[in-house]
């Protein structure tokens, strides 16, 4: 039964795992400190209406084994320029790779607590580390959702680091992910008329892969909070698993469009460092997670970017006389910051290093 009392005067930074909170309290509301703010709440009416038909892409690698190489990489340009975001089908990576790290990450939230704790930090930039919300320091109002970041970057090296309970999947489902990442990577440079190496180059060899593995738990009142708040990932690509349960919405258009989770299909979100890199031509997009009454949900995000100590900035080819330089140059490091040690709110992180046409643009190099 709910200590009603408890509930009420929980105060953001007092909470370091939401499903021991909901696993030992059994709330039947949503606690206050979970309550957002109206305009990240989800309402029916910002959702985009049917009679839009929004269609998330899907694009089918299958055709590049069949010779249309070039349909592939238009559809992911157009999909790059217009969304930011696509879904991938016949990636050729294994949809049972995929289907035991989703059951390996439940098996970690099943852990008792204190196997989780083990591993909760602050601290937003240690690679390794349990969390819960999105950083509990400055959210105004927390978020229905728990975490373990992954360094993935050497993960043979790191890989006895990792949660016991994960460590063979995780490492099973990182290794063909990359190969992944490597194909979509040239197919983007690609569709941006750059070589193929062009991208993987600018990642370059000390390029950072970390994993997230979201859960959200079942929630009594999901309109009254959010799982995770609209954001833009700071990331280069993000490419995301999901499993069946559906909660995902991508912001087109001033609507939010709600993914209907596509069998054995990989999600490709753009993040902020590609808008930067491609100077504004491929959009980072602003998405958030809703929950839901009857079922908890588990997410796998693979998040590849730039070293922490790159400079990053729109790549000389993507800049000409009609598209002047959009971003000044910064380095990751400091870009990242501002995503975490502040209040969530959509894709404002960008701002910092937007050129206003009040401002002298840096020379690209
Ligand atoms: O859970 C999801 O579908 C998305 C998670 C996400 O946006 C993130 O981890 O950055
Ligand atoms: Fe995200």
């Amino acid at each position: 039964m709910a200590n009603e009392s408890v509930l009420k005067t929980i105060h953001p930074s007092d909470v370091k795992d939401l499903k021991f909170l909901i696993d030992s309290t059994r709330p039947n509301a949503v606690p206050e400190a979970y309550i957002q703010p109206l305009k990240y709440r989800p309402a029916k009416s910002d959702r985009a209406s049917s009679t839009r038909h929004d269609t998330i892409p899907v694009v089918d690698l299958a055709k590049l084994k069949n010779g249309l190489r070039q349909d592939v990489i238009s559809a992911i340009g157009s999909a790059c320029e217009e969304w930011g975001f696509f879904q991938i089908i016949n990636h050729g990576f294994s949809p049972l790779t995929g289907q035991r790290m989703l059951e390996a990450t439940e098996k970690f939230f099943n852990l008792p607590v204190e196997d989780r704790m083990a591993y909760f930090s602050l601290d937003m930039t240690k690679p390794l580390r349990y969390g819960t919300s999105h950083n509990p320091t400055y959210d105004s109002a927390l978020q229905w959702r728990d975490y373990m970041y992954l360094p993935c970057k050497l993960a043979e090296e790191n890989v006895q680091t990792w949660p016991a309970v994960y460590r063979k999947e995780a490492l099973d489902y990182v290794k063909e992910m990359n190969n992944l990442k490597e194909m979509l990577l040239e197919l983007m440079s690609e569709s941006l008329h750059l070589a193929p190496s062009t991208l993987r180059n600018v990642l370059g060899p000390d390029m950072l892969h970390n994993m997230v593995l979201n859960y959200y738990p079942a929630c009594p009142q999901p309109d009254l909070t959010i799982g995770f708040r609209e954001h833009s990932d700071k990331s280069t690509i993000t490419i995301l698993l999901q499993d069946g349960i559906g909660g995902l919405e991508v912001h087109h258009k001033d609507c939010w469009v709600p993914l209907q989770p596509l069998k054995d299909a990989l999600l490709v979100n753009l993040g902020d460092v590609m808008e930067i890199l491609s100077n504004g031509r491929y959009k980072s997009i602003a998405h958030r997670v809703t929950v839901n009454s009857n079922s908890k949900r588990l997410s796998i995000g693979s998040f590849y970017n730039v070293a922490y100590n790159a400079i990053i900035a729109p790549l000389p080819h993507c800049v000409d006389e009609t598209h002047p330089l959009a971003f000044k140059e910064v380095m990751f490091m400091d870009f990242f910051k501002k995503f975490v040690s502040r209040d969530l709110d959509g894709k404002n992180a960008l701002d910092y290093v937007r050129i206003t046409s009040m401002e002298e643009p840096y020379s690209s190099k």
